[in-house]
């Protein structure tokens, strides 16, 4: 399913207090926007509405990650709907509406959200309601509230993209949420999970529960591949996925990308999930020949399911021949498109062994690489 994250930041943030809307004020070391898109980056193309006003702000918050920017309008609604609007005829099977105030979401809740929308046309995290419920006037309690089947509202809320398109279309009025724009189009909404550490930002004293809440979770993991092929008769080799023209060719069971391979144990060993061997045994002969895009893809694909994102990765290429160096930036490319990272967190280089050892004797290509998970 062809997904959108959209990202509602054009609020102003008035409850929250500060010289600044809450979306761009620091919390455990980093604006507040910048941990919700890294939070929601995982799981589609992102997409964030802003107030006109926040353009600069917004652009160089966005730094190494791809967002698209839309402008937003005067109240929650209106801002999804420009938000839906930009996407129209862009292929999206599905959008998640999510608050920037929601730092903190976890993976697990926007998961449970995708999950849904396989077989439901709406779906939204919610949490029910606990504490007893009272009416109160003038300091006084006037009366109370059964809070059998009251749930408390969170996002990211997702759903089908035309038909949450046709509903904002069709809505008049102000919603507090995309759930009410989506029921009053008749469409039925089903509650997945919600989560204790998806506050929403909305008083100055949310600051210090979202920072405990960042800072006391993160979770950093690296590993690290080392990988080796052998040349034989040929005339090329395929490293990070490019071609490059050369007297011999890497021997191996798949296209013996020695340079990917090694990326992506690394990515295996930073989720201590074994080898690539371990995933794809080398006995099994569909493997035969593939593409070693598939490997890498499905370690990205695990780590992402695991709630992280790629830190950064940095691969190390050892031979006399080919010289790498003028192929560095088209395997950057390459390998930035498969794993759906910004090309300023892959580091691709090479040193010879000065003419030792098997790599020295140009016997084979051998590869180190070391990658980042992050978690929060
Ligand atoms: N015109 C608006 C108003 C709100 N939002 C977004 O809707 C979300 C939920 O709104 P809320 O928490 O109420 O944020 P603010 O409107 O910014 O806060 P306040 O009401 O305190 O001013 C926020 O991510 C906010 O940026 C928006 O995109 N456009
Ligand atoms: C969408 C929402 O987060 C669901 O709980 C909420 O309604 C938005 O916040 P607001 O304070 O009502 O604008």
């Amino acid at each position: 399913m062809r997904t959108a994250i959209l990202i509602v930041a054009a609020g102003r943030g008035t409850r929250a207090g500060g010289t600044l809307p809450k979306q761009w004020q620091d919390v455990a070391g980093r604006p507040v926007a910048r941990w919700t898109l890294e939070a929601m980056a995982g799981f589609g193309d992102l997409i964030m509405v802003i107030h006109p006003d926040d353009q600069a702000r917004a652009r160089a918050l966005c730094t190494g990650l791809n967002v698209r920017l839309v402008h937003g309008g005067a109240d929650r609604s209106v801002s999804v709907r420009n938000g839906l609007e930009a996407l129209e005829g862009d292929g999206f099977d599905a959008v998640l509406i999510h608050d920037v105030a929601r730092p903190c979401v976890p993976p697990e809740t926007v998961q449970a959200v995708l999950d849904a929308l396989i077989t439901a046309p709406a779906a939204a995290p919610a949490l029910a309601v606990t504490d007893a419920l009272w009416i109160a006037a003038g300091g006084h309690v006037s009366g109370t509230r059964d809070r059998d089947g009251l749930f408390r509202a969170q996002t990211p809320q997702g759903f089908h993209f035309d038909t949450i398109l046709a509903a904002h279309r069709a809505f008049a009025g102000v919603a507090a949420d995309d759930v009410e724009v989506a029921r009053a189009y008749g469409i039925d909404v089903r509650v997945t999970p919600g989560s204790e550490r998806n506050i929403k930002i909305t008083t100055p004293e949310d600051f210090s529960r979202a920072s405990n809440m960042l800072r006391g979770t993160m979770d950093v993991r690296t590993g690290n591949g080392y990988d080796v092929h052998a040349f034989e008769d040929g005339d090329h080799v395929i490293l990070c996925g490019v071609r490059i023209p050369h007297n011999r060719k890497l021997k191996g069971h798949s296209d013996a990308d020695v340079g990917m391979h090694a990326v992506t144990d690394a990515l295996y060993g930073a989720l201590a999930e074994g080898d690539i061997g371990r995933h794809f045994p080398p006995s099994d002969p569909q493997w035969k020949g593939a593409a070693s895009e598939i490997f890498l893809e499905h370690a990205v694909e695990l780590a992402r399911t695991r709630g992280f994102r790629i830190g950064n990765v940095d691969l190390t290429l050892i031979c006399e021949r080919p010289k790498i160096g003028p192929h560095t930036s088209e395997m950057t490319k390459e390998m930035a498109r498969i794993m759906n990272l910004d090309p300023g967190r892959i580091s691709i280089k090479a040193t010879t062994s000065e003419r030792l050892g098997f790599t020295g004797r140009e016997e084979g290509i051998a590869a180190i690489a070391t990658a980042t998970l992050v978690s929060s």
